[in-house]
């Protein structure tokens, strides 16, 4: 394996492992076996949130992991995010805080506001008016913003970032910002790459993370949608490497630049997910790869259709 290329660099010169394991719709029955599995084959990262309702679960299979003494704290990069009915600066610290008892760690490397919509405060992680629409806060995140700084200045997360942010309100933080966002973490793949936003936030130093990197298979919320792994040029590509479908698509986004959060409890996918680092797309790839581009989103967060925030 070339190590060199298994780390990703910030602006603040922190560095994030480039291939994190994604833990969205993990059961909670599963994923401390596969945090487990993924240590064991050299996973370092871990995408997690606590809108994802697992955050106990990943923190018992990492606590295992330290105890057994595989690995220590300080190893294993860990991301969480805040959710959107927390974005009063007054919850901020009160839900980091809250993610850190359920990771069972005093500090977080990386800290995103997951989406620049606020939702109603409270429990409820999706409140809603009677008749299934979403009920809005009017918290603006730039407000947010200054309270993750404070995260930073009292040591319980050591970056901070954004996700889901279009470029205007990348700018918007950018322009109140004492600490910049690291990343912005965004949906990418070869069916969506979101091009503008790629090279803006690449201009202004702030690294991608792609989420659903294999178009989220599970989540096809379209039905008209054509599934990612079915691509005949995917397949093609796949062939032509002797590799599978989920590796072609893992190598593109680290030959972009990007850190990629493959999700998968299976253990043979977790490892092969992981076993990216032994060839290279040459550039005809990349452009057909490239070419691809549909425009298609698997994750809208279509309930929030209509927030003044909603960055789609
Ligand atoms: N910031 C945000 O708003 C968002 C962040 N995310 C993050 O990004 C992560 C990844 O995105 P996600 O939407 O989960 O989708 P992915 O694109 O990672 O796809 C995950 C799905 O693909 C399956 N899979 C994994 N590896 C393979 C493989 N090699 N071959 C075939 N199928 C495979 C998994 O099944 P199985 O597990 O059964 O193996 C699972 O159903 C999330 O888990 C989450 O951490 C995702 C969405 C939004
Ligand atoms: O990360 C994500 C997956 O789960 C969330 C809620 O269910 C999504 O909104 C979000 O984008």
């Amino acid at each position: 394996m070339d190590l060199s290329t298994t780390k990703v660099t910030f602006y603040n010169g922190n560095t994030i492992p480039v291939i994190g394991l994604g833990t969205w719709r993990s059961p909670p029955g599963q994923v401390t076996q596969a945090v487990k599995d993924a240590i064991d084959v050299g996973y370092r990262h871990f995408d997690c949130a606590h809108a994802y309702r697992n955050e106990h679960e990943v923190g018992n299979g990492l606590t295992a992991k330290i105890e057994e003494g595989v690995i220590e704290r300080e190893d294993v990069f860990i991301t969480s995010k805040l959710w959107n009915t927390f974005h009063l600066p007054e919850q901020v610290e009160h839900a980091c805080r809250t993610t850190l008892r359920n990771l069972q760690t005093d500090f977080l490397d990386l800290y995103l506001i997951h989406w620049p919509m606020a939702y109603k405060e409270g429990d409820d992680l999706a409140p809603k008016h009677p008749d299934g629409t979403i009920i809005f806060s009017d918290a603006d995140y730039v407000n947010t913003w200054k309270a993750m700084e404070k995260l930073v200045d009292d040591g319980l997360v050591k970056n901070i970032g954004v996700s889901n942010f279009n470029c205007k309100q990348v700018q918007r933080v950018l322009d109140v910002a004492r600490i910049k966002p690291v990343v912005n973490q965004i949906e990418n793949h070869a069916y969506l790459h979101q091009a503008k936003l790629t090279a803006f936030c690449a201009e202004k130093g702030i690294v991608i993370t792609a989420y659903s990197p294999l178009g989220s298979p599970a989540n096809r919320p379209q039905t008209n949608d054509i599934p990612l792994f079915e691509d005949e040029n995917l397949k093609t590509i796949a062939a032509k490497y002797c590799r599978d479908p989920g590796q072609i698509l893992i190598r593109y986004q680290i030959q972009q630049g990007h850190v990629v959060i493959p999700k998968s409890v299976t253990k043979s996918r977790i490892a092969s997910n992981f076993d990216v680092f032994s060839f290279e797309l040459d550039d005809a790839d990349v452009k057909l790869l490239a070419s691809l581009e549909r425009d298609q989103r698997v994750c809208p967060e279509a309930r929030a259709l209509g927030h003044p925030h909603y960055p789609f």
